[in-house]
């Protein structure tokens, strides 16, 4: 359900991986060119679809028998869209969150938001994460996820759909810890960016990266996520993909800002979802509920919306009061 980049991606990792797939989309132009030239030049151009996958326009045609719906709409509209949805979602199915961000207002992760609105088990709710950029895993480039949900039933069984030649996916039962390692990464990487914007090296990409990690374990813990999570693709893989990649929207983002674009002229210029930018005040929400310290989240935030300048929220970041390295967790 979306036909953005990553839900095409997925459309088409799901159908290579030898699944009946039927993707929906908003726009006619994009639906009828993935029926008729199997391509969706708008997100992915240049990228053959495979045959047999079908795109429509209309949702009860999309959900009509699926055993796994994938959601790949931005974050922040999930809930007025699955909403429409509800009444045509096949009773058995596995709920599939392919999103990366936590909802504004109700600092909700999306499987808590799809639980709630669709009425459904959590056990019936998996996520889909890692370092996946969408047009590297769309070339067929060697790629891996992992499949989280509570139920390791079907968390097994979103792996099988999911497995091919160039793709590999783990299982995990730690859905907070997935979905926090994807979302806030996003955050990093926008730090990331603003910081590759100012002209710094790997050597402080290295260090927001390394402290990234850190503040998302931080958050994890006492959201009663498994540390060990943190260190696989779900959180170290999927913030290093995102921080080091030039295709990376949060990244790219950051990098405008950095380079001495406004706010409002570099969201005229990015036409993708980059989750981080609203996800950042409700991960920083989430974070002062739960007295977690989360100074690179803070700084993005103020960059972005408390009038910040970009050289002073590095400069508070690198003069904080000393520290052992390891804290709070
Ligand atoms: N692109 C990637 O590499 C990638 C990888 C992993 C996860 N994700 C996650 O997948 C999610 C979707 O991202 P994407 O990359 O596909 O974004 P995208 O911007 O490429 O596509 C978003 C899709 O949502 C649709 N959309 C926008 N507003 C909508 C609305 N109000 N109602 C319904 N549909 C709407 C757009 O038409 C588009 O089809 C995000 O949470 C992102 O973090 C993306
Ligand atoms: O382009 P981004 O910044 O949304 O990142 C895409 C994926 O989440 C990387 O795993």
């Amino acid at each position: 359900m979306g036909a953005g980049s990553w839900g095409t991606v997925v459309a088409k990792l799901l159908r290579d991986a030898g699944c009946e797939v039927t993707l929906w989309g908003r726009r006619a132009d994009v639906v009828d060119s993935v029926n008729e030239r199997r391509e969706n030049p708008d997100y992915l151009p240049g990228i053959e679809l495979p045959e047999g996958l079908r795109a429509t326009l209309d949702p009860a045609e999309a959900l009509a028998g699926a055993e796994f719906v994938a959601l790949a709409v931005p974050a922040q509209t999930l809930r007025e869209n699955l909403s429409q949805w509800v009444p045509d979602l096949p009773p058995e199915a596995v709920m599939v969150s392919l999103m990366k961000g936590i909802e504004l207002g109700t600092c909700r992760r999306m499987s808590e938001v799809i639980q709630e609105v669709a009425d459904v088990p959590e056990e019936r709710v998996a996520v889909f994460c890692g370092p996946n950029l969408a047009r590297e895993i769309a070339t067929g480039q060697p790629g891996a996820a992992v499949a989280g949900c509570v139920d390791e039933g079907n968390a097994r069984r979103l792996q099988a759909a999911t497995m091919t030649p160039y793709f590999r996916t783990y299982t995990s039962t730690d859905v907070i810890g997935c979905e926090l390692g994807g979302a806030v990464k996003n955050v990093v990487a926008l730090c990331v960016g603003m910081s590759v914007g100012l002209g710094f090296g790997d050597s402080t990409q290295a260090l927001l990266i390394t402290r990234g990690l850190a503040e998302i374990t931080r958050l994890g813990a006492a959201l009663g996520a498994d540390e060990h999570t943190f260190a696989g693709l779900a959180g170290m893989g999927d913030l290093v993909g995102t921080c080091m990649s030039p295709l990376s929207r949060n990244r790219t983002f950051g990098e405008n800002l950095g380079r001495g674009m406004t706010l409002e002229q570099v969201i005229a210029v990015t036409k993708q979802t980059a989750e981080g930018v609203k996800s950042c005040e409700a991960v920083l929400e989430l974070a002062r509920k739960h007295n977690v310290e989360m100074p690179i989240t803070e700084s993005v935030a103020g960059v972005l919306y408390h009038g910040m300048p970009i050289k002073e929220a590095g400069l508070s970041l690198i003069s904080r009061s000393p520290k052992p390295e390891r804290y709070g967790v």
